[in-house]
């Protein structure tokens, strides 16, 4: 927040001591006044500091390397395991995978060894850190778990095993904070569906055919509240009557008393121990709200044939598993999310703050409070490099997104002479030791990153003012030279500092 702009909270006391009636209750603010805490926080800081000259040099530097590499968004896109449109990812396709990824990116270090660490096998290899958790949703996607849909989280298939089978390990030691994960998940998808759901947005699976073990094959239809035995054949027969019921959609598979509202899906079960796979039953021309007339409801023939496949063993992606995920591709409530936030970067963060206590990342340091909306502000920053500052990717407040304060880029800062540490807080680091959450020592390194990446920023803007810059592509040059360092000269010069939350 510059100095001529008004705090939005300091405005609404003002408002409520002169009993001026308020704003309206919806009205989302731009400032997220990260900035402005970052900087109360600097001022007040001990056991961190930053040191100028080190910044001026470090801002040439990053600079520098920066036009070397031709730095710009679209480093996002070639990130490995980032989604990409080549790779049959539609536009919503890639929100929502982003929009998971995010409200996931957090605390993925671990105290064991490089061998013994949580790590995820995917495509033949084997990821660590932030790239298991793509790694994750990529496996899970090609096994036809829709595990970055909404939907999905809040869905009857979402089980904590259905989770645990989705953040599996290929050690023996677990993704960190697997519960808050899946916490984070459903409490994301409950505000969603209440506060941000389209007219698309309806409730999963009421249709659901159930293979037992073929070539025994069960139809039941479901809705919430009522379960009713439809047909129950032998494999064959059964498949002639879901096609009869296509053809008859109101004397037999649908009964009178339907609640066309809510038909989705078709679901089908291999049996007990097989996840439950949902793919759509409705014609894909037909949209959503015309459900509503019966007349229009029609049975999507391939996907029951689709049903009737065998359970691909081997992990290849079958027809039935690719129109799986395809199933919950209509869920739109994150697009109509980022459409709430009228292309503002501070106010789709502002948002996410207010309605989801998952992104509320906020705390107290000397008795005021202090935001980072560190994950909130990822996500923003995310969308704009996968789409390249335009369509759902254009935000025109962008360069008010502050840097990202986790637990990699100031582990860089330091390293390049920009932050330094209290003797007690260097010791600590040094010795692997872990910081409490919300500890002083964790908000001293967070909000001193926040300002020496803006110190780094001004910096970079004095030396060359027509810069392309802004502290989204200064934090994204910093985490990947993190990473590419630690690849290629093993360690860093100071271990990152150690705390568990889902904060960062
Ligand atoms: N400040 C900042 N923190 C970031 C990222 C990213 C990844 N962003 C991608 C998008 C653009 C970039 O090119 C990246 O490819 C992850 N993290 C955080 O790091 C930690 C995990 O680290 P490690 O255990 O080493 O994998 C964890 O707290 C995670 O939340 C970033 O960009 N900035």
């Amino acid at each position: 927040m510059s100095d001529d702009e008004a705090d939005p909270e300091l405005l609404q006391l003002l408002r409520q001591s002169l009993g001026i009636p308020s704003n309206r209750s919806d009205e989302v603010s731009s400032q997220t006044g990260v900035l402005a805490d970052a900087e109360h926080i600097y001022s007040d800081a001990i056991d961190v500091s930053i040191d100028m000259y080190g910044t001026k040099s470090a801002a040439s530097n990053i600079w520098k390397m920066m036009q070397e590499r031709a730095y710009s968004t679209e480093a996002w896109s070639q990130v490995e395991l980032h989604p990409k449109a080549g790779e049959g990812f539609s536009e919503l396709d890639t929100i929502n995978f982003i929009f998971t990824m995010d409200l996931l990116n957090f605390s993925f270090w671990s105290k064991l060894s490089d061998d013994q660490r949580f790590q995820v096998d995917y495509k033949g290899r084997r990821w660590t850190g932030y790239n298991s958790l793509l790694a994750c949703l990529h496996r899970a996607l090609d096994e036809g778990i829709p595990i970055t849909t909404p939907r999905y989280w809040r869905s009857s298939q979402a089980s904590d095993e259905a989770f645990k089978h989705v953040f599996r390990s290929a050690t023996s030691e677990d993704i960190p904070l697997l519960s808050e994960r899946i916490a984070v998940l459903r409490e994301a998808a409950d505000v969603l569906h209440k506060s941000f759901g389209g007219p698309e947005d309806v409730p999963e699976m009421v249709v659901e055919a159930v293979l037992t073990s073929c070539p025994d094959l069960s139809v039941n239809r479901t809705h919430p509240g009522q379960a009713h035995r439809v047909g129950g054949a032998h494999g064959k027969e059964a498949t002639e009557r879901l096609e009869i019921a296509s053809e008859q959609q109101h004397d037999a598979f649908f009964a009178a008393d339907f609640d066309y509202e809510r038909l989705s899906h078709v679901s089908v079960k291999a049996d007990q121990t097989t996840t439950v796979v949902t793919m759509p039953v409705l014609d894909n021309d037909i949209p959503m709200q015309s459900i509503a007339d019966p007349e229009e409801v029609v049975v999507h023939q391939s996907a029951v044939e689709a049903a009737a496949l065998p359970i691909n063993q081997d992990g290849a992606q079958s027809d039935r598993q690719s129109k799986n995920a395809e199933s919950f591709s209509r869920d739109q409530s994150v697009l109509c999310l980022i459409d709430k936030a009228d292309r503002s970067a501070g106010k789709l963060v502002n948002l996410l703050a207010r309605h989801f206590a998952c992104f509320c990342d906020e705390t107290q340091f000397h008795g005021r409070k202090v935001r980072f909306f560190k994950r909130a502000q990822i996500f923003g920053a995310d969308l704009w490099a996968a789409f390249n500052g335009a369509g759902y990717g254009e935000f025109q407040d962008i360069d008010t997104l502050t840097m990202f304060a986790d637990y990699r880029v100031p582990q860089m800062l330091y390293t390049l002479g920009v932050l330094s540490y209290s003797p007690s807080l260097l010791y600590h680091i040094r010795d692997g030791k872990q910081i409490p959450p919300g500890h002083s020592w964790e908000v001293q390194l967070r909000g001193c990153s926040i300002w020496a990446v803006e110190l780094i920023r001004c910096e970079i803007l004095r030396l060359q003012p027509q810069a392309a810059v802004n502290a989204v592509l200064i934090d994204f040059f910093l985490y990947d030279l993190t990473k590419e360092r630690e690849r290629t000269e093993g360690q860093l010069s100071i271990p990152h500092h150690r705390t568990r939350s889902i904060w960062y």
